[in-house]
């Protein structure tokens, strides 16, 4: 694994025409720690991922790994692995078929879709056909697609999406020895009963602006839950 690298998100602006999906986003995810990205449907989560990584354009603001944006990376997917969504696969490929192009356009090592397929345990379904996948398969399949590169950095947007509870006591296994071995990871879920045995900090985000950040301890300090401390402090209109 290369070097973990902290993200530096620094006053990260977008609207679309007039809706402010983020204003003033800041907030540093360290190397070495999982940092959760929370906040309702609709508060900017993924427009600020796709804003680190380089598919949306800020009106204003910058986000840095380390202290260079993703787009000047000298190598990109060997720097940073993300998954921002699951649909990229081609269906009439195998699982392996699909490594092996995404391995060739990164300019990987072709060993590494060995190791990456035993990496998210798909070694019994990485010759069938992607069609017949379900989500949490596909969600594997991102995840590994995503490790190529062997990066030291993992953006995920809702990687537990599809996974069964076997599938998410993995993940929580694989992102906690991910960051143990010095890796950075920022994960944003929905899941916040799963999220507080994964995460070490926290990332709050409620319309478009970041309400709060800091370690997870702090937030779910007098014993409440990182569901009970989300919901009291979480505007309780629906987002746009
Ligand atoms: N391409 C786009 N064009 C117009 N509006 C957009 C676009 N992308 C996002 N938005 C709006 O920006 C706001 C933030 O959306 P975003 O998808 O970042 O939220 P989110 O926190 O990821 O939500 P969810 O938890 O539902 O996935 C929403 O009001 C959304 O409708």
């Amino acid at each position: 694994m290369t070097a973990g690298l902290p993200i530096r998100v620094s006053d990260l602006t977008k609207a679309f025409g007039s809706v402010e999906a983020v204003t003033g986003v800041t907030f540093t995810a360290e190397a070495g720690r999982v940092t959760g990205f929370v906040g309702p449907n609709g508060a900017g989560k993924s427009t600020t991922m796709r804003m680190l990584l380089g598919l949306t354009e800020p009106d204003d603001g910058v986000a840095l790994f380390g202290d260079t944006a993703y787009r000047d990376l000298a190598s990109p997917t060997g720097t940073v692995g993300a998954v921002l969504d699951i649909a990229a696969a081609h269906p009439a490929t195998s699982a392996r078929g699909h490594l092996k192009t995404f391995c060739d356009l990164g300019g990987h090592q072709r060993a590494r879709v060995d190791t990456v397929i035993e990496s998210v345990e798909l070694g019994g379904y990485a010759d069938r056909q992607v069609k017949g996948f379900s989500t949490g398969m596909r969600q594997r399949l991102a995840l590994a697609t995503a490790l190529l590169g062997d990066p030291g950095v993992l953006v995920l947007d809702e990687p537990s999406n599809g996974l069964d509870p076997a599938g998410i006591v993995w993940l929580r296994t694989f992102l906690r020895d991910f960051a143990a071995g010095g890796g950075t990871v920022l994960i944003s879920s929905h899941v916040l009963t799963e999220l507080q045995y994964s995460i070490d900090d926290l990332v709050l985000i409620d319309h478009g602006r970041i309400t709060w950040s800091g370690g997870l301890a702090d937030f779910t300090a007098h014993g409440a839950t990182l569901e009970e401390a989300f919901l009291a402090l979480t505007a309780k209109e629906p987002t746009r």
